[in-house]
């Protein structure tokens, strides 16, 4: 029996609130970078393993690390909330600390720990069209599009429409094509919430390069704060999401999202799968 270690890519992989993701450590010097083509053959849930995201870790010298995330389909997503926090959680408990500094696509995010809870601040949401983006000039609490959407950007953009009843909302018809409309030049995240009880909403999501998920962390803060300007809530809101709960606060210093956190196992892509993949 031979016993010499496997070279291979390890990696972890994650949910919150059921959003999925496969988390790559490249921090160590040399380590590979994830390529599109990768992300894909990972994110193939019957040849891969299976993803919603996958982040990727990597050093910057004037953060705590710095995280990319990739879409199943080999796209970026400039933010990911749920994977955000859950790096987060698995990196304080690493490094023994209560307070951590990331750099991502958007800028420099902060989470801290409170109790049991992980927290992020997301950074303040992008509420002109040019920074959604959006296509042309337009006020961002009313698209023109049936439904009445708002738009607004966390680093990604989102598409949010109220809807009487999120249950019924025509996720896997109007969300590909709201993705695609010619107003989104970068595509778009796309939401349905109802209002379920003072500063609670019931949340479904299409996501961009993805499809539906069962929770979107970045989403539910971009529904949060259309809620808010809408005037349908106020600025701390509980979102009950297919998979699970999320807290969003936002705050002056930017939109702050908490919610469950679970690490499900940790594995070795071995070499053989990683050339065949690289093909
Ligand atoms: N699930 C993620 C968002 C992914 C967004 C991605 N689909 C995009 O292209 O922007 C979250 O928790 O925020």
């Amino acid at each position: 029996m031979n016993h010499r270690p496997t070279p291979g890519l390890p990696f972890v992989k994650m949910h919150g609130a059921g959003n999925d993701f496969v988390v790559i450590d490249a921090r160590a010097p040399g380590a590979g970078r994830v390529t599109p083509a990768l992300a894909r053959a990972i994110g193939d849930r019957q040849r891969g393993v299976g993803f919603d995201q996958l982040a990727e870790i990597l050093p910057d010298p004037g953060a705590d690390y710095r995280l990319v995330f990739w879409n199943a389909d080999g796209s970026e997503a400039g933010a990911c909330g749920n994977a955000s926090r859950c790096v987060a959680a698995r990196m304080m408990e690493a490094l023994g600390r209560d307070s951590l500094r990331f750099a991502t696509r958007r800028g420099m995010l902060t989470a801290v720990r409170e109790g049991d809870a992980v927290w992020v601040n997301m950074g303040a949401p992008q509420l002109d069209w040019d920074a959604v983006p959006l296509a042309r000039a337009m006020d961002t609490a009313r698209l023109p599009l049936d439904g009445d959407p708002a738009a607004v950007g966390m680093g990604n953009p989102h598409a949010v429409f109220f809807v009487p009843d999120a249950e019924a909302a025509p996720l896997t018809t109007l969300g590909p094509q709201v993705e695609h409309d010619p107003l989104f030049p970068q595509r778009t995240n796309v939401e349905f919430a109802s209002l379920t009880g003072p500063d609670r909403l019931r949340m479904r999501v299409w996501e961009r390069g993805t499809g539906v998920t069962l929770a979107c962390g970045s989403g539910a803060c971009a529904t949060a704060v259309a809620a808010h300007r809408r005037g349908l809530t106020g600025r701390r809101v509980t979102l009950d999401l297919d998979g699970g709960t999320l807290g969003v606060d936002w705050r002056d210093d930017g939109v702050w999202l908490t919610g469950p956190v679970a690490t499900v196992f940790e594995g070795t892509l071995t070499a053989d799968w990683l050339a065949e993949a690289a093909r």
